[in-house]
């Protein structure tokens, strides 16, 4: 790649995280209003709120709007001691799981970026890697391997692992010449009878290929199933020395159901270990006219597992005291005993950034504190009870404190502006500050390379002052960010991060290691698992790029955030492929997350039953609806029992229940199926219900347990063209020269070439042709993808050229 083209990428790449950024940088106000009333009932457009006036929401704040709003109860925690309360402990995430294995893998529908298979290396295998490695493979992305529809294809050859295998005596003990420069192949895509995706391997070594033991017949391709292995190499005695196993991401849900009480984490945490971490992640923001302003959703859950990996990778790691004058006589040896620094054990407590949270946080106590969300030079962003922003000034960040016996030493504001925020926490008397330099909004990248970096030097006993050194050298010589520096002329993405009170001591040990002889410490049994599970692994995955319905899933948070408990359901409304489904995802995590459904989350989905059905029945529709009713209705009973009943929690905790693409049950059987809702949501008055469908319905249910019919609409033109560039991303460019059949593509002309192809785009027939709907959208971009050579031109030739918009 020349200069010229390395800076195109690289400004192309920089246009990309602003348009990440997008919700926040058009125009959305910084000065958000806070917690408001809001009339949920009359607003069906989506597009505004009432609002009554604001509020400062915090413990003991003088206003009598924060009694009326701020009701919202914490779950009961019956274990006083349980600092880090485990969202596993009480959830009980199921799938409809009856039918086979087989069946199970594909009980959602699917998409083109679901990923509908995981290769990960084979416990055999990497147990004959060494550490060096094992880094290698994950970062060569050989560790593990994503299957959908958008990244079909995927190569096994010699040159990969010859990279990856960084011991030279691991190459040959493994006996790296027997693989072929092509091994194997594996691919994506749908099977065109069954229209499930499968993934499927096809052999072209050598030496063979095996799939569960047995050796794959050269060039005919064979369905990977879950649990299946292959082996690349094996040893003599047959033994995987490099090889794989297939988990299905579908099984390993459908399978997973924890009790809602089996892993009450009932450890006592001691402050000074305690590193709280403080999440926001607000929906919308509110302006003062109360005008919703959407904010895209933060991937905290990556955030949340890149810091839980770091110190558990810190924790792993003792050294040996360098002084050895505690020799001791041991019996007639005399024997110098040896002692080992080991790191201490931090434990977390995991909070959303709400103001009783916060509080909570700072009086339970913590040694150390983390803040990641968003900011403005004003305020930081925390949530309010309905999941909008609520502004918190630094006047009232300093009205938090724990006490004058805090242990509270340091706090890591992670968020765009947070310099003024950091000034608060110094005034309430914090030593250590880290904040971001004003005006300077983070960069993710930089973000995570610091956070890693930082707590890894926190974790091994390093001083604040080292630990931010070695954060800050890391984001310098990331290659990504240092790249970026140079070619775009930007200044360097770690100078914006500062510790604070400049120029002061900072060589506090926030987490000193603990002395521990040799023996004691060979003794001790690795803890694993300490940290809470904040978004379950069994809960969907929302689609990869998720994006432009922050507004829509406020409304359905705010509807079962409000106060008023008998808001029991939210219908949800659209056409095929807008994106119902994923909505509903995205809510059960949102939500989840924030503990709102300890009696657990249930999933059930109706279209996918009803599809079943019909292929039993050879697509007989007679009595369908019936059928499936009934199937419903005795495992959504058999759940709620389980759920509410056994759990003797009716009264108390809310579970969630969503009934998805219910059209098959909205013939005869409307009324019949709308009663059951009646009685189901009399009958269990904690139950939270998403329904959704392509048909809307006009029924009493919604008076007598305030239903909300929420619609869900097409995507903006703008908003088409940004999923489609994102999920086209970097796999091929797309080119003014293959976008003549835009009207506007010799007519607009805008000094950036980057939005100039986006507005020819948003007006190109083939975008208008998906009607924006998602799906439409990521069925274009997975063409777009397979066939590097065809432009939106040829696809507008190959379908027509019917306006739809
Ligand atoms: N907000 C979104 N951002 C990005 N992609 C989306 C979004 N919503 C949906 N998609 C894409 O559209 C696909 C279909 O979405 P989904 O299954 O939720 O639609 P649906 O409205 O439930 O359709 P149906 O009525 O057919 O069940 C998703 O798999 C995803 O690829």
């Amino acid at each position: 790649m020349d200069e010229k083209s390395t800076k195109r990428a690289w400004i192309e790449d920089a246009e990309n995280r602003k348009r990440a950024k997008s919700a926040l940088a058009t125009g959305a106000p910084t000065n958000f209003t806070s917690l408001a009333i809001v009339d949920l009932t009359e607003d069906d457009d989506n597009t505004r709120m009432a609002i009554v006036r604001p509020t400062p929401c915090y413990p003991g704040a003088p206003s009598s709007l924060y009694d009326v709003v701020g009701q919202y109860r914490e779950p009961k925690d019956d274990d006083d001691d349980d600092l880090g309360d485990t969202q596993a402990d009480t959830e009980n995430i199921e799938f409809v799981a009856s039918q086979a294995i087989m069946d199970m893998t594909q009980t959602q529908p699917f998409s083109q970026d679901m990923v509908c298979l995981r290769l990960k290396l084979h416990s055999l295998a990497e147990r004959n890697l060494c550490r060096d490695s094992i880094e290698k493979f994950k970062q060569m992305g050989l560790y593990e391997i994503e299957f959908s529809l958008l990244s079909s294809v995927f190569t096994f050859g010699r040159d990969n692992f010859t990279t990856a295998l960084v011991g030279k005596y691991e190459r040959t003990s493994l006996d790296i010449v027997k693989l072929s420069k092509k091994h194997c192949v594996l691919e994506c895509k749908e099977d065109a009878t069954t229209k499930r995706t499968e993934v499927y391997i096809t052999d072209t070594s050598t030496n063979g290929t095996k799939l569960n033991g047995e050796r794959l017949v050269k060039g005919a391709p064979q369905v990977l199933r879950h649990d299946d292995k292959i082996t690349l190499l094996s040893s003599q005695s047959g033994s995987v020395l490099l090889g794989y196993t297939v988990e299905d991401p579908h099984v390993i849900a459908a399978n997973a159901t924890v009790p809602a009480s089996s892993s009450r984490n009932t450890k006592r945490h001691i402050q000074e270990n305690v590193l709280g971490v403080l999440f926001s992640s607000p929906l919308v923001g509110r302006d003062a006219l109360g005008g919703l302003h959407p904010i895209e959703e933060l991937d905290l859950c990556r955030e949340y597992d890149n810091l839980t990996q770091t110190l558990e990778e810190a924790s792993k790691y003792a050294i040996t005291k360098p002084d050895n004058s505690q020799g001791v006589i041991i019996m007639i040896y005399i024997k110098t005993r040896v002692v080992m620094l080991v790191p201490r054990e931090i434990d977390l407590n995991v909070q959303f950034a709400t103001s009783i949270n916060f509080q909570t946080m700072m009086t339970l106590g913590c040694r150390a504190l983390h803040f990641s969300g968003h900011g403005s030079p004003k305020c930081l962003y925390f949530e309010d009870q309905e999941s909008a922003v609520h502004p918190m000034s630094t006047e009232e960040l300093r009205r938090f404190h724990g006490g004058s016996s805090s242990p509270l030493r340091l706090v890591v504001v992670q968020a765009c502006h947070s310099q003024y925020c950091a000034t608060a926490f110094l005034a309430c008397g914090i030593p250590h500050v880290i904040a971001v330099k004003v005006e300077e909004r983070l960069e993710d990248q930089a973000a995570i390379v610091f956070t890693k970096n930082f707590y890894l030097g926190l974790g091994q006993g390093k001083s604040v002052a080292e630990s931010f050194d070695i954060g800050r050298n890391s984001v310098a010589t990331f290659p990504h960010l240092a790249h970026a520096a140079k070619v775009c002329k930007v200044y360097s993405a770690a100078s914006k991060f500062q510790l604070l009170p400049e120029g002061n001591d900072h060589s506090e040990i926030i987490f000193p290691m603990i002395e521990m002889p040799l023996e004691d410490y060979q003794s001790q049994v690795p803890v694993t698992d300490r940290f809470p599970t904040i978004w379950s692994s069994k809960l969907p995955s929302v689609c990869q790029h998720f994006r432009h319905r922050e507004t829509d899933q406020y409304y359905i948070c705010a509807h079962f955030s409000m106060t008023n408990q008998s808001q029991r359901f939210v219908w949800i409304v659209g056409p095929a492929g807008v994106g119902k489904t994923q909505l509903s995802y995205s809510v059960a995590r949102y939500l989840g997350a924030r503990k709102y459904f300890p009696a657990g989350i249930k999933f059930v989905y109706v279209s996918k039953l009803a599809d079943d059905d019909m292929a039993t029945h050879n697509n007989n529709t007679i009595s369908l609806g019936p059928r499936v009713f009934s199937a419903i209705k005795n495992r959504v009973q058999l759940w709620l029992s389980r759920a509410f009943d056994e759990q003797k929690s009716t009264s108390y905790f809310n579970g969630l229940l969503v009934l998805d693409g219910v059209d098959a049950l909205l013939g005869r059987e409307e009324n019949d199926f709308m009663k059951w809702i009646e009685t189901i949501c009399t009958q269990y008055s904690s139950l939270r219900l998403i329904v959704t469908a392509r048909k809307q319905v006009v029924s009493s249910v919604f008076q007598i347990h305030a239903g909300r019919m929420q619609h869900i609409h097409s995507f903006k033109p703008g908003q088409a063209v940004d999923l489609l560039r994102r999920l086209i991303g970097k796999q091929r460019s797309l080119q003014l020269s293959g976008l003549t059949k835009s009207p506007i593509w010799n007519i607009k002309n805008h000094p950036d070439p980057n939005i100039n192809l986006s507005l020819v785009l948003e007006q190109h027939p083939a975008l208008r042709q998906t009607q924006c709907l998602p799906q439409e959208i990521a069925n274009l971009a997975s063409q777009l993808i397979a066939s590097p050579n065809v432009t939106m031109d040829d696809l507008v030739a190959k379908f027509g050229t019917n306006d739809n918009i």
